[in-house]
């Protein structure tokens, strides 16, 4: 396979921030510093640093991130010597207050994330993000729950709002194959922009589907060293790579450089391993979220109620992100019925 756009293909590893779900938002400075030092020095292309849940994400409802992700931010830039520092910004979670904050202590991205079907609420992020000069992305979350038409509308408009490219998020890693391909095909018809793809591997799919997504022509793809994201983790980076370069493709990240941090710095600060177990697989099986796992887990335990039946109503109830008080309501309706 070789990637069918003239645009090169960049990674945006995002264990720094979607790795925050998984960590329950406790990154340390000094995390944040060895693990952005190593991606530089490997020849990142860019490295996403926010609470899980984007810029302003840290609060009772996401979850308190340990440490300032303003001061983790600067932390990251400061160690970038060619790496570039992303941001991820929820419209609503996150203000043009925090943009231009991360901008000014040096993120040159930002992905302004949305459900699906509400990309119109994008537009003065991605705008005033064009005007600061910052590289605008739009990310439309939960990919799979809406028409692919839908999806393509959505595009459309943040294409229209400034967006430099638009993602297919696979925000609960339940996309088969045959879906990502589909719907980057139908994106590549329709937009000028470069289209992204992020992957989560909770069927196990993440690799696969992220071939599938370059092969279609998608040039934005993320991933994350050691698999570090919310749910089963993203799409491993050092894996992605390896793949990558078997088919001939050669992104300029150092392969080994990759391996070596993966096991030597992000594996030993990791709370658990990301891997396709039951709670996870259950989310990829019934379309959840990702970043509702843990919050399942504790819900769970809190109702005496199976994390996997909180998660499947979830998915029932078509949950979206920031809907994380429903988890509650859903595990103290279980545990009412039982
Ligand atoms: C809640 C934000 C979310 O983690 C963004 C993302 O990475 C996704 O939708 O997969
Ligand atoms: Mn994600």
């Amino acid at each position: 396979m070789i990637p069918t756009s003239t645009v090169p293909v960049r990674i945006t590893e995002v264990c720094l921030r979607d790795g925050s779900h998984a960590v329950a938002h406790q990154f340390t400075v000094e995390q944040v510093r060895e693990v952005t030092r190593a991606l530089d020095d490997a020849g990142m292309h860019y490295i996403e640093v926010s609470h899980g849940d984007g810029l302003g994400g840290s609060t009772l409802q996401y979850g308190r991130s340990l440490v300032d992700e303003m001061k983790l931010i600067e932390a990251a830039v400061e160690q970038c010597k060619q790496s570039k520092v992303a941001v991820l910004l929820i419209p609503g979670i996150g203000t043009v207050h925090e943009l231009k904050q991360a901008h000014s202590l040096g993120a040159k991205l930002v992905r302004v994330a949305t459900h699906v079907t509400e990309a119109d609420v994008s537009a003065q992020h991605l705008q005033v993000a064009r005007e600061l000069g910052m590289e605008a992305l739009g990310f439309l979350m939960m990919a799979h729950s809406a028409p692919v038409d839908v999806l393509v509308e959505q595009a459309k408009l943040m294409e229209s709002y400034g967006a430099q490219a638009v993602y297919v998020t696979d925000s609960a890693g339940t996309l088969l194959p045959e879906q990502v391909q589909e719907r980057v095909r139908a994106l590549r018809n329709a937009v000028s922009c470069e289209i992204g793809f992020h992957a989560h591997n909770n069927l196990s799919l993440a690799v696969a589907n992220t071939l599938i997504a370059i092969q279609e022509g998608a040039t934005r793809i993320d991933s994350s060293v050691r698999c570090l994201g919310a749910g089963s983790g993203n799409t491993q980076t050092e894996a992605l790579l390896a793949v990558l370069e078997r088919r001939g493709v050669d992104l300029g990240i150092d392969l080994f450089k990759m391996m070596d941090l993966a096991e030597d710095i992000v594996a030993p600060i990791m709370h658990r391993v990301p891997e396709v177990n039951k709670g996870s697989l259950a989310m990829g099986f019934a379309g959840v979220y990702s970043s509702f796992l843990l919050h399942a887990e504790r819900a769970g335990k809190r109702f005496g109620v199976d994390p996997r039946n909180i998660l499947i109503e979830l998915g029932r109830r078509k949950a979206v992100g920031g809907q994380e008080d429903m988890i509650v309501d859903v595990a103290a309706e279980l545990a009412k019925q039982k």
